[in-house]
Formats: C-alpha cells, sequence, structure tokens
C-alpha cells in the first residue's frame, strides 16, 4: 500500500511531505526534487513570490546514498520566507515584546475582508476564526510544493518500470491549442519547460503570452487546462469491480484535489458525449504485426476503470486566479460593511505550474495503483512481477507495450 501525507503552512519554516510504502531501490537525490520543483516555478503570469523565493529541499528520512530503502520518505522544502513570518506565524506563545512588536506590524493586520473564490470566508465559519489569516495559511496552493516532491519520487518509481509521464498546458483563457495539436512525449520535456506557457503548440503559445499581458494590464486573472499523458502503462491498473478502486475515479479525485481544478476530463471527454457511438469509442483491430490495438485513443487509455495499456491522457480544468487585483466585492466582516477583497499580490495566470501539479498527482496515483496490483518490496521485485504479469497474459490477448 503507498500513502502519503503533506503538512505545513504557506508562510510557516517549511512544507512537508511524506510518503510510505514506497519499494526499496528507487534511485532520487535532493537535486531531483529540486529540479522537479523548479518545474512548478516555471510559467509566464506567475507573481512576485516566485521570483524571490526558493524552495530549499531536505530528505529526512527513507533514502540512503541517493536510493530509496523501503522506509516512509520524509521530504522538507523549507519557505525561504520564513524569517519574515517567523512572529505572525511562530508555533509556540510570542514573549511580551514580540507580541507586543507583532501588534504593530503592517503584515499582521487581521485579513477581515474575505476573498470571494477562495476558502476564506467558508473557513473562518467553519473553523470559527475571525479573520482569514489561519486559513489561507493552510489553503494557499504553496502546499503544491510537497506534492511535486513527493510525485518526484513516484515519477522516479514509475520509471524504472517504463512508465513516463508530461503534462502540458492546452488552454489558457480562450486561447486553446488546436484539436489536431501533436501530443507531447517524454522526449519533448526540455522543450516544453522552455515554452513561456508549458505550451508545445509554438503560435497558441505567442497567443497565450499576449492573453495573460492582457489580463495582466486589465488587474484581470486568468485560467485555464492542463493535460498529462502518461506513457508505458500496463494494461489492468485499477479496476471494474468496486468504484473506488476505478483508475479514472481516482485520478479525477486527485487532479481535483488541485488548488482551482474544478473539472476533470478523461481522453476526450466531455466531445465524446457528443458523438455517436460509432464514432466514441476505440476499436480493436490487428495490426500488420498481427499485434492486438486500439484504431484510435478517445476514451484516453482508460476503459472499465482500467489502464487498457495504451497511452493515459486526463485534463483539468483550472479556475482563474481568485485574488484578482481589480479586487472583488465582500463584506468587511470586522464592521458588517461592504469592501473589497484583501488583494496583496498574486499569480495572473498558474495554469502552467499546475499542470507540473497534477503531473505529480498523476504518478503518484498510478505508482499507487502499480504498488497495489504488483507489489514488491524493492523495485526489482516490482519490475519482476510487472514482467511476469505480461509475460503471462495469454497470446490471443496480448496488447502490451502498445
Ligand atoms: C500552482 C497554483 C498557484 C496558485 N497561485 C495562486 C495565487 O497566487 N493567488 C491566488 O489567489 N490563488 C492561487 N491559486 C489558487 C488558489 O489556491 C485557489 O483558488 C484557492 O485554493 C481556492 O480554490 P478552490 O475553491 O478550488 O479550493 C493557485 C493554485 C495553484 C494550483
Ligand atoms: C507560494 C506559492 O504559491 C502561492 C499560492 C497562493 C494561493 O493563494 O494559493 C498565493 C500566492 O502566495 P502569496 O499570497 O504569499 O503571494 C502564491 O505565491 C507557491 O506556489 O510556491
Amino acid at each position: 500500500m503507498l500513502r502519503w501525507l503533506t503538512a505545513g503552512e504557506s508562510h510557516g519554516p517549511a512544507v512537508v511531505g511524506i510518503i510510505e510504502g514506497m519499494p526499496a531501490g528507487v534511485g532520487i537525490t535532493s537535486v531531483d526534487i529540486q529540479d522537479a520543483l523548479a518545474r512548478r516555478r516555471l510559467g509566464y503570469g506567475r507573481g512576485a513570490r516566485m521570483k524571490f523565493e526558493r524552495d530549499q529541499v531536505r530528505i529526512m528520512g527513507g533514502v540512503r546514498h541517493g536510493v530509496t530503502q523501503g522506509g516512509p520518505v520524509v521530504i522538507e522544502v523549507a519557505n525561504t520566507e520564513w524569517p519574515k513570518w517567523e512572529k505572525i506565524m511562530s508555533a509556540d506563545p510570542l514573549g511580551e515584546q514580540d507580541a507586543a512588536e507583532l501588534a504593530d506590524s503592517a503584515r499582521n493586520a487581521p485579513l477581515t475582508r474575505p476573498r470571494p473564490g477562495h476558502a476564506d470566508f467558508t473557513g473562518m465559519q467553519k473553523y470559527g476564526f475571525d479573520e482569514a489569516r489561519p486559513v489561507l495559511e493552510r489553503a494557499s496552493a504553496r502546499e503544491t510544493a510537497t506534492r511535486v516532491a513527493l510525485g518526484a519520487v513516484a515519477a522516479k518509481f514509475l520509471e524504472g518500470l517504463g512508465i513516463r509521464l508530461v503534462s502540458h498546458t492546452v488552454a489558457v483563457g480562450y486561447v486553446s491549442v488546436p484539436e489536431d495539436a501533436v501530443l507531447p512525449t517524454p522526449r519533448d520535456v526540455i522543450a516544453l519547460d522552455a515554452d513561456p506557457l508549458r505550451c508545445f503548440h509554438r503560435d497558441t503559445s505567442d497567443a497565450m503570452v499576449a492573453e495573460v499581458d492582457a489580463a495582466h494590464k486589465e488587474g484581470e486573472t486568468l485560467g485555464g487546462v492542463v493535460e498529462v499523458v502518461a506513457y508505458g502503462l500496463p494494461p489492468g491498473l485499477g479496476s471494474y469491480v468496486h468504484w473506488d478502486r476505478r483508475l479514472d475515479a481516482r485520478l479525477a479525485a486527485a487532479l481535483m484535489g488541485i488548488q482551482a481544478i474544478k473539472g476533470v476530463e478523461v481522453g476526450d471527454g466531455f466531445d465524446t458525449a457528443a458523438r455517436r457511438g460509432t464514432a466514441a469509442h476505440d476499436e480493436i483491430v490487428r495490426n500488420e504485426e498481427g499485434k492486438i490495438v486500439r484504431a484510435s485513443n478517445r476514451a484516453g487509455g482508460i476503459e472499465g476503470g482500467m489502464s487498457i495499456g495504451d497511452t493515459l491522457r486526463i485534463r483539468a480544468a483550472m479556475k482563474p486566479i481568485a485574488t484578482v487585483p481589480r479586487a472583488l466585492r465582500t463584506v468587511d466582516v470586522s464592521t458588517g460593511a461592504a469592501a473589497r477583497a484583501h488583494h496583496q499580490r498574486s499569480d495572473v495566470c498558474a495554469v502552467p505550474a499546475a499542470g507540473v501539479v497534477a503531473e505529480a498527482m498523476t504518478a503518484l496515483v498510478l505508482a499507487e495503483a502499480v504498488t497495489e496490483k504488483f507489489g514488491g518490496d524493492s523495485l526489482t521485485e516490482t519490475a519482476r512481477n510487472l514482467r511476469s504479469y505480461l509475460e503471462n497474459i495469454p497470446e490471443f490477448l496480448d496488447s502490451a507495450g502498445a
């Protein structure tokens, strides 16, 4: 069983992730995790904090000399902003002098004008806070740094089994890649990361940059759509036998669990709903070598809640950043008067970063499904079990490795 948790606040000393059940023998270093985190910072339209803050990674358990040992892997991503927040976010009660200094600090002014589109207002109601600071600290997408760190470990495990993931931006606001655009492969990751929007279609990327500039100028923010593509999956991850074992359900929950994600689509998803049956599915045919393959990939590599051994495609729709510079209407809960929502700084568009987070979440779900199906206390054992499964699929059913 693979399970994982994250902890920490946006302006606390660190955000921390722990993953338990990762087999031994997976090669992972702080540099690998640092590289994954650097990709999450990419993207045209991200805010000031991305420029001045660094992610400082420390592996605190489960890895020795660059290889997992089978125990829980613990990763700390320190917030380099911490010295500015040490008093505001102190875990322990403050002494008299520190408390007096804090009371005078502008940074600590109570956030009584909750921002629509955030957890602020309902979080205050639910947990009984009189301002939004304690809510936004944990609701913030700063926490996605830990998901990407843990996802880097999961991705290394999958890579050891020949499974590779890619993510890319397919829409920013109303600007979308054309429907017939080529899918990126793992070979394209460097080019993708070099693109300002992590978009694989040159002309669309230029139009997206212009859209982010226009939104920025108008005090607006933008959302969009990202896609995760996974290559090399064996058939049979997940199951049709129960709703919560379905791979599509688990991937959808994982992507929906990312801050600001409001929709998930597997394969052609919503377009498929508008098609007639003969144009909606992926027919089973023999190729020139006599191998059983699919004539298309409309389902996005999942049927009956299981991977079918074809390319996985899953999309997530992100709403526009809720801390809008042209601040939205709210109520100041300290006075009851109409007001404008609190705004200091924010991203204009975080869609490219959301793609990297979605890739990490997909890696975590796939790694969990792989360990569930193939078990193994070491990567070698998991690989052996996977090989044996594939070798033992009866020849007349063999579609593996498509
Ligand atoms: C990578 C990433 C970066 C984000 N950056 C910001 C930001 O700078 N400002 C903001 O208001 N929201 C940002 N968000 C979105 C908020 O975290 C999100 O809108 C908030 O949690 C409420 O969304 P929900 O209703 O889906 O929980 C970001 C989300 C992601 C995934
Ligand atoms: C810090 C990160 O993202 C933050 C996510 C976020 C939000 O409201 O979700 C708001 C912003 O933080 P702040 O309000 O402190 O500027 C982003 O910078 C990060 O991704 O590392």
